[in-house]
Formats: structure tokens, C-alpha cells, sequence
């Protein structure tokens, strides 16, 4: 028989026993220690009570999440059918950028702490852009950009040979419009040939002159980063700045910026001189001042626009629209306009909760002042995080891209990524978990898909019974058509024939009867359309 322990083995006992040999003295001190502990101790349980009863007295806070493509999808499958891997998933479907609507609407003392990051965001999309190295995986999704290491590879690694293909073909597909996905597809080397424009010896200074903006990226990256983020990356495989790879934020750290504190100091406004340190010459802000004309020169270059056209790039279509307002964000006196704070693009990782007071409360729930927002980041591992939001919500706002109808998913592009937002649709629709939730559907990036049509791509080359329709945007969110997508494999491919809107509200009306549909046409980077929408309550369509 084990012999028993005597009380006095337990390591917890022992932990919490007075010292031996203790004076009067010592022992008064540890009591009065002891007291003070348990008197905070106390006042810390009395609070949380005093906030249960408080919002158990309050009315309910409206619950939003905010949704793209992967994320349900995702979690729905994790929920049905565990053993099964959830598909690839679409990010950038603008849900953080519809949260940062909701910030700038109705937080002022956030407005000005986003500025601070936002500026750093925004150098860095310049910088990346200038030295082509935005990472793979990283175009927005308004992008149909198909490499932008190639046109790195030519500019800053054999400036005067021609590129070699990409060392990873998947990765090189993922952003590709479908056409060209085609055609590589079936030549015969798996790529089509492409003419390179002959860089010049002024090419090869130029690109030393921007030398520098490799360090402004390292920079930056530290900057926004919190110190256990950087140093992950530092300690994985990518031993040294700059990272090749797309930088994301924990929505659960604080981004460590100067503005938290200066809101710590009380502070609700800046100007840029809180911003860069002009008196230190390594700050990333006065090197890309310094680099500014440079930058402007490089994306005026006619070579470099060529390049560009050759890689079907289309840097206006990213989130670095910056670089058409060079001048403007490397100025000593920038700071970020709200325009500037919804296009720069940071991935999220993780789910967060976001608090704000609304006078007025839509989405079909109770009248309320206090809403919370959440954000959910696209990828999949987060899939676990966030299915226990999905009961107590009043809303989710599902963000569809519409302008995405010539790409194809990252991870499989056998899928064509509008098709696959009507599959998501879908299976919300059909979702038991959300026959109480309200579902907004939010079809998004209009302005992207008019600039699209504009430019000459052709719905009809990716989405077959469009045919010879006008190629406008009225035409096509409005024309009667079949959503047979081209490259397809699933099987449920040839969908019903019915208008970009109507495809939504069928889907809906088959898979959850009659729950009123909320939809929208949004650019959720135009803030002043996206406010009336979020706050005149016009869900209902
Ligand atoms: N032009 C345009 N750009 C948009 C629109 N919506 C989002 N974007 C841009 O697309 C990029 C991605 O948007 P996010 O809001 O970060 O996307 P997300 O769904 O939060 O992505 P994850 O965090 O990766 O899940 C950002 O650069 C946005 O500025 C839109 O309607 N029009
Ligand atoms: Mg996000």
C-alpha cells in the first residue's frame, strides 16, 4: 500500500506556508500583505458583479460578425464534418476594411490611433510596390496581377536577362486571371511567351538609389509588429529582413504604435512631427522622403510600364494605390486620410471584438446604443476560434467580392472565386445554427468590377452564357444570365439563369424560405456611401 502523503508534501501547502523561523515582524507584514491582496481580490469580484447586473439590466448589445468567404465555409464544414479539410478560402473580401468603417464612424479616439499604424502601413505598400516585392499571396484580391516577383526578379536580380519562370507554379497561379491560368495551362512549356522591353543602365541606378527602401521595409515591419511577432519572424525560416511574406496582425495584441501613447497622454489629434523623427536620418519616413522622386520616376518609367503590362500587372487594382499619390504620402506633412486608412490593406489573424455606441439600431434586432462588432481573420486556422461566435449574433454581414469573377482561388485554381462565394452563400443560407441570425449580404468591390468592365475584361470570357452582352456593370449585376464559370469542376457548376443580385436572393430563398434577404451593392472603401448604408440602417433592399 502507497504510504499516505502528509499534508505538508503538498507542493501548494508548502508554496503558502509562512516561512520557518518567521518574526513577529515578518509575520505582521506578510498578514497586512495578505489582507491587501485579498481586499483587491474582493473589489476585482465586486466589479465584475456590478458589470453582470449592469448588462443584465441593459438592453442587449447588438452582435454584428463580419464574414468573407473562407472563414464560413470553413467553420461550417469543421462543424458537419470534422475529418473533412476545409477548402481554400478567399481573404480580402473587405471585411476589416467594413470594420474600420464602423471605427471611423463612431470612434474618434480610435480614428486617431489607427493614424499612426496606417502611416506605417501605408509606407510600407510603397516601398514594397516601388522594389516590386509585394509578397506572393498578397495582392489584394482586387488584383489580377499574375507575378510581381517576376517583374522583381527582372528589375532587381538579372536586370538585363529575361526572368525565369517562378520556382513554385501554384503560387504563381494563384492571383492569375483565368484566361491566362488557361492559356499556361495548355502551352506546351506551361508558359506563354513573353517580350521583356530592354532595361537600360539608368534602370540599374535607379534601382541602386532605392536601395535604401529595403531597410525602410525592415523598419516598418518592426515598427507595426509587436516584438514577439518580430521576433517569430526572425527566428523562422526567413533569417533576415525584409520578409518575403505578407505582414499580419494578431487582432488580440495592441498594435504598439506612438499614438497609444498619446492617447494614453490624453491626446485626440497629430501632425506628422509625432509621426518621423526628421533629426534621425535611419527613420523610415525621411528615407522615403528622400526616395520619393525616385519612386515617382520608377512608376512613370514607360519601361517599367511595359514590364508591368507584359505581367499583366495592374498596380492601380492594388492596395498600393498609393503609388499614384507618391508625392502626397512621403510629404513631411502626411498624415492618412480616411481614404488611405480603408485601402491600406493589414490580413488579420484571429478574431476581435469591436465596441462602439449607435444611435440608431438596425439589422432587424432590438433598438440598442451598444453594438460589437467582430472581425474575423480569412485563413483557415482560425476556423476553431471563432464558431462559438456563431449562436448569440444578430447579424452577420457577409462580404461577397463581386469584382473577383476572372480569378480563381489561391489554394485551388480549379474554383473560380465568385462561384465560390455563391457556395458560401449557400451553405449560410442553409445553415441551422443561423436560422435566427439576420443575413446581410454585403456584394462588394462594385468599384473594382466597373473598373474591370471599363478596361476592357470580358465577363463573357469567364463566365461562358454571359456571351456577347454589353460589358458594363449595369449589365452585368443586372442582366439575365447563366453562372456557368469556365474552369469549373465542381458539379453544380451550371447554375440557374438569374442576375448577379437575384443568383444571391435565389440562393437564399431555396436554402432558408422566407427569411427577409439584406443586400447591397458596396464599395466599402467609399466611406460615404458605405456610412449610409451602416448607419441609416437601410438593410432592408
Ligand atoms: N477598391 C476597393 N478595395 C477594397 C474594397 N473592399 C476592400 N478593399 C481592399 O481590399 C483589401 C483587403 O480588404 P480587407 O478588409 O483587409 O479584407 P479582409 O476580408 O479583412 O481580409 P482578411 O483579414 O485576410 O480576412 C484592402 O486593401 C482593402 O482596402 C472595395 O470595395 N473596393
Ligand atoms: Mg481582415
Amino acid at each position: 500500500m502507497a504510504p499516505r502523503r502528509h499534508k505538508d508534501d503538498d507542493p501548494l501547502t508548502r508554496a503558502i506556508a509562512p516561512p520557518p523561523n518567521e518574526t513577529p515582524t515578518e509575520r505582521e507584514l506578510r498578514m497586512a500583505a495578505e489582507q491587501e491582496a485579498k481586499r483587491v481580490s474582493d473589489a476585482i469580484d465586486d466589479e465584475l458583479n456590478r458589470q453582470r447586473i449592469a448588462e443584465k439590466k441593459s438592453p442587449r448589445p447588438v452582435k454584428i460578425l463580419l464574414l468573407g468567404a473562407s472563414t464560413l465555409i470553413s467553420a461550417l464544414l469543421l462543424l458537419y464534418n470534422p475529418p473533412c479539410p476545409p477548402p481554400a478560402g478567399q481573404s480580402e473580401s473587405g471585411k476589416s476594411t467594413t470594420l474600420k468603417n464602423f471605427q471611423l464612424m463612431h470612434s474618434p479616439k480610435v480614428r486617431t490611433a489607427l493614424l499612426a499604424d496606417h502611416m506605417a502601413l501605408v509606407h510600407l505598400e510603397c516601398a514594397r510596390l516601388s522594389m516590386q516585392r509585394r509578397p506572393h499571396g498578397a495582392l489584394s484580391s482586387n488584383s489580377t496581377s499574375s507575378s510581381p516577383s517576376m517583374l522583381s526578379s527582372i528589375l532587381y536580380q538579372q536586370p538585363t536577362q529575361h526572368p525565369t519562370p517562378p520556382h513554385h507554379p501554384h503560387l504563381h497561379q494563384a492571383c492569375m486571371p483565368l484566361r491566362h491560368y488557361h492559356q499556361s495551362l495548355y502551352s506546351p512549356t506551361g508558359t506563354t511567351p513573353k517580350e521583356y522591353p530592354p532595361l537600360t543602365p539608368d534602370h540599374l541606378k535607379l534601382k541602386m538609389r532605392l536601395a535604401p527602401l529595403i531597410q525602410v521595409e525592415a523598419a516598418l515591419i518592426r515598427k507595426l509588429l509587436p516584438l514577439d511577432q518580430v521576433e517569430d519572424l526572425t527566428r523562422s525560416n526567413l533569417t533576415s529582413f525584409p520578409f518575403h511574406q505578407e505582414i499580419s496582425v494578431n487582432s488580440s495584441a495592441g498594435w504598439k504604435t506612438a499614438f497609444n501613447r498619446l492617447l494614453r497622454n490624453g491626446r485626440d489629434s497629430c501632425d506628422s512631427m509625432d509621426l518621423i523623427n526628421w533629426s534621425d536620418p535611419d527613420d523610415p519616413g525621411v528615407i522615403l522622403h528622400a526616395c520619393s522622386d525616385d519612386m515617382i520616376k520608377l512608376w512613370a518609367d514607360p519601361t517599367i510600364r511595359k514590364l508591368m503590362e507584359v505581367e499583366k500587372m495592374r498596380p492601380e487594382e492594388m492596395a498600393g494605390f498609393f503609388l499614384d499619390a507618391l508625392h502626397r504620402v512621403t510629404s513631411p506633412k502626411y498624415i492618412p486620410t480616411d481614404d488611405d486608412i480603408l485601402r491600406a490593406r493589414l490580413k488579420t489573424v484571429g478574431v476581435s471584438e469591436h465596441r462602439f455606441q449607435v444611435k440608431t439600431g438596425h439589422l432587424g434586432s432590438s433598438m440598442s446604443s451598444d453594438w460589437r462588432v467582430f472581425d474575423v481573420g480569412g485563413q483557415r486556422s482560425l476556423v476553431t476560434a471563432w464558431v462559438p461566435y456563431f449562436d448569440d449574433m444578430n447579424a452577420i454581414i457577409f462580404l461577397a467580392p463581386i469584382s473577383c469573377f476572372d480569378q480563381v482561388l489561391q489554394e485551388d485554381p480549379n474554383v473560380n472565386r465568385l462561384a465560390d462565394s455563391f457556395l458560401l452563400w449557400k451553405s449560410i443560407a442553409s445553415s441551422p445554427l443561423l436560422k435566427k441570425t439576420d443575413l446581410v449580404l454585403f456584394l462588394n468591390k462594385c468599384d473594382i468590377l466597373r473598373t474591370k468592365l471599363e478596361s476592357g475584361i470580358r465577363l463573357g470570357d469567364y463566365i461562358t452564357s454571359y456571351g456577347d452582352r454589353p460589358n458594363d456593370f449595369e449589365s452585368a449585376s443586372t442582366c439575365q444570365f447563366d453562372f456557368d464559370f469556365r474552369l469549373i469542376v465542381r458539379d453544380d457548376d451550371t447554375l440557374p439563369s438569374t442576375d448577379l443580385r437575384k443568383k444571391f436572393a435565389g440562393l437564399m430563398k431555396e436554402h432558408a424560405g422566407d427569411r427577409p434577404f439584406y443586400c447591397h451593392f458596396t464599395s466599402v472603401t467609399d466611406t460615404q456611401s458605405t456610412a449610409l448604408i451602416l448607419q441609416n440602417g437601410k438593410y432592408r433592399s
